[in-house]
């Protein structure tokens, strides 16, 4: 990059680094939540929020239990002004909500602030200046003392009008663009603002820290936030609050090391909506905390909700990598991740564990309103056998014999791969009962009789077979040994080895059941079948022709042999068969 000398740090470290916080893993409890998606999300909207809109993310907030919502800037338009006052009117706030309304330090602007809360009864009037060095020396053109008095001149506007008002309204005073100020006169201003306030225990003030731009690592953030919170005056009256942005993309890590660093609130937005790169992810903060133990106090239990009036009302796009709430954030295509995926949960089902451990999986995606079945193991020509199996046993009953599972799934993926798609799980079922399951090609069976005998099995079956109708005889030490006889010795089929399983589709209201056949021919290859039926002998015979007509070559056997049975012979059969 060419161009790299043309920048240089633009923040400022705090004349006392402390670090000691860095020793904590973790804060122990959720910070107070203040959502600012209706103002400072909703400012870097292309289109920003109808009136109409503005409610139903209102009520979504309410609803997820935010108790400190920044509804607007009322005086910056229209429609925002109106938003409070249909608030108002129509009776919207809730006792234990508290709305914010921004404010720059400027009279008209504060006065016009003030008409919006008329009616209000809980409320937290947000003043900002500027206090950087850039916007000082480019856009204010002012010393520090005067950007002070700005400040200063604003917080006592607030007091006064507050007073007249007759209300109890709450202060909240952010040092804007912070991050690039000197630590020491941020200190200064928000010491001079709390002066005129006077926080008490019962009316504290808020101080609101912002990254307006973030300018640097994480822990310079955090030490410039714990040097504030040991120096704030009436620090037991103050609430420190965070509004990190997340121009560096490090947000999150931000608000997690400014918690850690003393803060007890944080300002931000849903999915990080807000200007630029947005303003930080409360729900990646808040389900961060949720993954370690730590109740967030917010209800992200129905997710798919929220991004769906999310997307509806901002005309945003939740990605679909965005932690916790994208579409693809617990899918695992790939084999190994799925094979551990299905191993993990059966573990937990088998060892009842009260800890979530599944591996590959930070959270449970229940927790947040997603699927199993639709929403983690997800297949595609990366996929494994632990995925397709988990798909046929989670979405359809079916439990194929391990070695069956592997062959299916190097067949569903090379599906997967020539179409170059994902295969959903009807598509995959639907691949299973098409080649597996009841093949009756080129033998198709009509029915089978299986008597005992002098200690002996002997089965027939009758089949049609390229339009005729033949009668298959034999015998075995089983009523299964019996039928695959009859079917071999009439074609010269080898088996060397079989496989046998069955049970009960518990999903199957019928109360059907499934078995599975895996035929090893004289080569060693292997090919399966399956049948299904209400009996179990209809199944496993099912099963075994289905496996026999996959077998390599037995269209030409079948030409090769050019069986037939008699008139006579099929009639007494199936006579005899109705009879049984
Ligand atoms: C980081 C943040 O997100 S801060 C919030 C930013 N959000 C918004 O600005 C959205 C809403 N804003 C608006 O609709 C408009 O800016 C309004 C209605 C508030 C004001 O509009 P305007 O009066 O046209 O002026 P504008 O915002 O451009 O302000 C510029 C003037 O205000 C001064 N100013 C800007 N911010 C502040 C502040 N916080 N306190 C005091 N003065 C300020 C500037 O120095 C400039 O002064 P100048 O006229 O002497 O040069
Ligand atoms: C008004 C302040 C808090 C702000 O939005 C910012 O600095 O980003």
């Amino acid at each position: 990059m060419k161009n790299v000398e043309k920048y240089k740090k633009g923040y400022f470290m705090p004349p006392q680094v402390d670090m000691s916080w860095t020793s904590k893993e973790y804060p122990d409890k959720a910070p107070i939540w203040c959502s600012v998606d209706l103002r400072d999300g909703n400012q870097a909207l292309v289109i920003p929020m109808s009136l109409e809109e503005k409610l139903e993310f209102y009520k979504m907030l309410i609803r997820m239990g935010f108790k400190e919502i920044e509804v607007g800037f009322p005086a910056a338009s229209e429609t925002e002004f109106e938003f409070l006052r249909t608030l108002v009117e129509r009776d919207m706030i809730p006792d234990d909500v508290t709305v914010q309304v921004l404010t720059q330090a400027r009279e008209h602007i504060i006065q016009k602030t003030f008409k919006a809360l008329e009616g209000v009864k809980h409320a937290i009037v947000h003043l900002y200046n500027s206090t950087s060095y850039a916007q000082r020396q480019q856009v204010f053109r002012k010393s520090k003392e005067e950007i002070k008095q700005i400040a200063v001149d604003g917080a006592k506007l607030l007091q006064r009008l507050t007073e007249e008002a007759g209300a109890n309204y709450r202060f909240e005073y952010s040092p804007e663009s912070f991050t690039g100020t000197e630590p020491e006169f941020a200190l200064d201003v928000c010491n001079a603002v709390l002066d005129v306030w006077k926080p008490t225990a019962d009316r504290k003030a808020i101080i609101n820290l912002p990254s307006t731009v973030q300018m640097s690592m994480p822990h310079v953030y955090a030490s410039q936030i714990a040097y504030m919170s040991r120096n704030l005056k009436y620090r037991d009256n103050v609430v420190l609050s965070l509004h990190p942005h997340n121009d560096r993309g490090t947000g999150v890590a931000d608000a997690e090391m400014g918690l850690l660093a003393g803060a007890d609130r944080i300002e931000g937005t849903l999915f990080g909506n807000g200007e630029r790169t947005g303003n930080v992810d409360v729900i990646t903060i808040g389900m961060n905390m949720y993954a370690m133990g730590i109740d967030p106090g917010i209800d992200f239990s129905y997710m798919p909700e929220v991004v769906e009036m999310y997307e509806r009302v901002t005309r945003m796009h939740v990605h679909e990598r965005q932690p916790y709430a994208g579409k693809l954030v617990f899918a695992a295509f790939s084999g190994s991740h799925q094979d551990a995926i299905a191993k993990g949960m059966q573990f937990r089902e088998d060892h009842r564990e009260p800890y979530w451990t599944v591996p590959y999986l930070l959270i449970d995606p229940k927790d947040v309103g997603r699927e199993y079945e639709a929403d983690v193991i997800r297949i595609n020509s990366q996929s494994g056998k632990g995925g397709v199996g988990f798909i046929m046993e989670h979405n359809y009953g079916i439990r194929m014999p391990k070695k069956m599972r592997e062959n299916f799934s190097y067949f569903v993926k090379s599906v997967s791969d020539h179409r170059h798609q994902e295969l959903k799980p009807d598509e995959i079922y639907r691949l299973f009962t098409d080649h597996y399951l009841d093949v009756t090609k080129p033998l198709e069976m009509e029915d089978f009789m299986i008597k005992k005998q002098h200690g002996h099995w002997k089965g027939q079956i009758l089949m049609r077979v390229g339009g005729k109708d033949i009668i298959f005889q034999g015998e075995g030490n089983g009523q299964l040994a019996a039928v695959a006889h009859a079917i071999c010795d009439a074609y010269g089929i080898t088996v060397s080895h079989l496989e046998y399983s069955e049970h009960d589709l518990d999903r199957d209201p019928s109360s059907r059941g499934i078995a599975y056949f895996g035929l090893t021919d004289e080569k060693g290859q292997t090919t399966w079948g399956a049948g299904i039926d209400t009996d179990t002998m209809t199944a496993s015979v099912r099963a075994f022709v289905s496996a026999i007509n996959r077998m390599p070559g037995m269209a030409e056997r079948i030409t090769f042999r050019n069986l037939s049975s008699s008139y006579d012979q099929i009639h007494n059969f199936r006579r005899s068969a109705s009879h049984h």
